[in-house]
């Protein structure tokens, strides 16, 4: 199932810089490790924005629910969520 997905992060400023960072690399690591399994099939930063669209292919609604909450900056997101489905006139078949 495939589902694209609207990030949009506000990491308050009473959070100091370290542990930002630090979550921005976590963030980071994770996102790579998810994309290498074929989970986090797109990642496209918004330009101007701090904020991204990507699209999640996993087996089920649950599934994707608990990889978003497992995201290190989940607690500083406003996601967005929209399924995808094949278009008729599409050429690449997903
Ligand atoms: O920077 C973002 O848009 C949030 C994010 C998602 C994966 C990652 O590494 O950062």
């Amino acid at each position: 199932m495939l589902f694209l997905a609207h990030m949009q992060v506000n990491i308050p400023d009473t959070v100091p810089t370290e542990r930002a960072d630090r979550l921005k690399a976590d963030e980071k690591a994770l996102a790579q490790e998810l994309q290498k399994s074929g989970k986090w099939r797109h990642l496209w930063r918004v330009a101007g924005q701090y904020a991204n669209y990507s699209v999640f292919d996993v087996e089920s609604n649950d599934e994707l629910h608990s990889l978003l909450m497992s995201l290190p900056l989940y607690p500083f997101m406003k996601i967005e969520i929209t399924a995808l489905a094949q278009h008729p006139s599409a050429i690449a078949k997903n």
